[in-house]
């Protein structure tokens, strides 16, 4: 990469961001990396947001640039992934800068979109995945996009001379393990049986292990490909779903949820915000601290609190009007077990006529159940992060978030 942050016009790609984290790396991006000359920002779904980006109507952006699509052109009759450029002028830190932004509509499980892409890019962060604990999607489906769209991503790098790799791996490639054992306070280095049998964890731990197994591959150029892998907890903050979702249950039960966890069980959690930071910090660093960082998983941590999921989710239901019944579970577990059972026969039973996916099933309810909590400071060890945003900022952002968009279908 050039020499001085002043003079760099990098090249950044972000799969999967227009999801729930890629949204926030992105805009943090544009708000946080001095480097940035292009933004690359690749997904299945490209979000109505990056229409305001055009606007500035939340980014500081000074200008609306010039707009319009410009379809790629096809490679030997291949279709390549619709690209639609928008030239932003974002306020950053450091003063006034002009970012490219090039929104590409593609599919991380088709190696010629993603090769076309990457091609050119700095670096990839990649977070694009299917995140299905529910049922949604069948196994092979979860494993084309999460582990094949991974492999692509790393074929693209080789292939096209890209050489810095950020991958979102997820605390799961860990655990909970089948056997439920708890991970308490646990950090990278903490022995734990992973044994997973559900279909997105494998694929995490798999995608995973090809990140890290490429890390030192020659890419075209005959440089070394450096490559980590993060690892958050239960991601919460502006845009989760699930929150959003258990708002409204509330709302539909008069205001109250009913507890089912035991409060004794810890949950990780992280904020939005700080995992997209880490991300971008990460990128930023893997060039020089390349022996350092190359190869090696962080997990993603702040100060968010140890709580029971439930507990956790009340610090931002609770201002906004919920009240979560009960000091212990009101239902007991094997009538648990039995209604996540009967939820998996309802499910196979109604695909045919329509997709039945509840919060609860036995891997839900397992994992819900399971005490995992991480305590670690191997990233800022590595590259010196620290959390950008204190626990109260996260609450209060989250809260702002609920209550503006609660009962919404945003
Ligand atoms: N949400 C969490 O609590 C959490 C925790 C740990 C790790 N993660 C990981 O973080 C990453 C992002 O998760 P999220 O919660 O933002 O999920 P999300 O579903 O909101 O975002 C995923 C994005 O990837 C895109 N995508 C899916 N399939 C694609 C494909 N075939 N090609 C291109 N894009 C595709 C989706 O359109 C979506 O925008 C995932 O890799 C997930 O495993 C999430
Ligand atoms: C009905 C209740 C018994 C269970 C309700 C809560 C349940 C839906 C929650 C509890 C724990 C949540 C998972 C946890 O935060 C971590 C992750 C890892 C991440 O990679 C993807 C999301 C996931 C699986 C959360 C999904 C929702 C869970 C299971």
């Amino acid at each position: 990469m050039a020499d001085s942050a002043q003079a760099q016009k990098l090249v950044y790609l972000v799969t999967g961001g227009c999801g729930f984290l890629g949204e926030h790396v992105v805009r943090m991006l544009l708000q946080r990396e001095p480097r940035l000359g292009e933004l690359r920002v690749f997904d299945l779904h490209l979000g109505p947001w990056l229409e305001e980006l055009k606007t500035g109507s939340r980014w500081g952006s000074l200008w609306r640039g010039g707009c319009g699509r410009f379809p790629i052109p096809s490679q030997a009759g291949i279709p390549t992934p619709a690209v639609e450029q928008m030239i932003l002028v974002s306020v950053h830190m450091d003063g006034i800068r002009p970012v490219r932004v090039t929104a590409i509509q593609g599919d991380v499980t088709q190696a010629h979109e993603v090769a076309a892409a990457v091609a050119g890019a700095h670096v990839v962060i990649h977070t694009a995945g299917l995140v299905d604990v529910f049922g949604r999607a069948s196994p092979k489906i979860i494993h084309e996009v999460n582990v094949q769209g991974t492999r692509n991503v790393i074929e693209a790098c080789v292939q096209t001379g890209t050489r810095f790799l950020v991958y979102t791996s997820s605390m799961e490639v860990v655990g909970p393990n089948t056997k439920g054992d708890p991970f308490y306070r646990g950090n990278e280095d903490t022995p734990y049986e992973a044994v997973h049998r559900h279909p997105y964890p494998c694929s995490k731990a798999l995608a995973e292990w090809l990140v890290l197994e490429a890390n030192g591959r020659k890419v075209c150029g005959g440089l070394p490909l450096v490559t980590c892998a993060l690892r958050p907890t239960g991601i919460y903050g502006e845009g989760h779903q699930i929150m959003r979702d258990f708002y409204r249950q509330g709302l539909r039960l008069g205001g109250r949820l009913f507890r089912a966890i035991p409060a004794s069980v810890e949950h990780g959690r992280v904020y939005v915000g700080n995992v997209a930071w880490m991300h971008v910090l990460a990128a930023r660093e893997l060039e020089r601290r390349a022996a350092l960082m190359g190869g090696q998983v962080y997990f993603c941590y702040d100060g968010s609190p140890y709580k029971s999921y439930e507990d956790f989710n009340m610090e931002f239901l609770g201002p906004c009007g919920l009240r979560l019944v009960g000091t212990r579970p009101l239902v007991p577990y094997w009538l648990l077990v039995f209604l996540a059972a009967l939820n998996v026969l309802l499910q196979w039973l109604l695909r045919p006529l329509l997709l039945y996916a509840p919060l609860l099933n036995p891997y839900t309810l397992a994992v819900a159940n399971t005490t995992f909590t991480v305590s670690t400071d191997k990233a800022q060890r590595h590259f010196g992060y620290e959390p950008l945003f204190s626990w109260e900022d996260s609450r209060t952002r989250t809260i702002l978030w609920v209550q503006a968009t609660g009962g919404s279908a945003q």
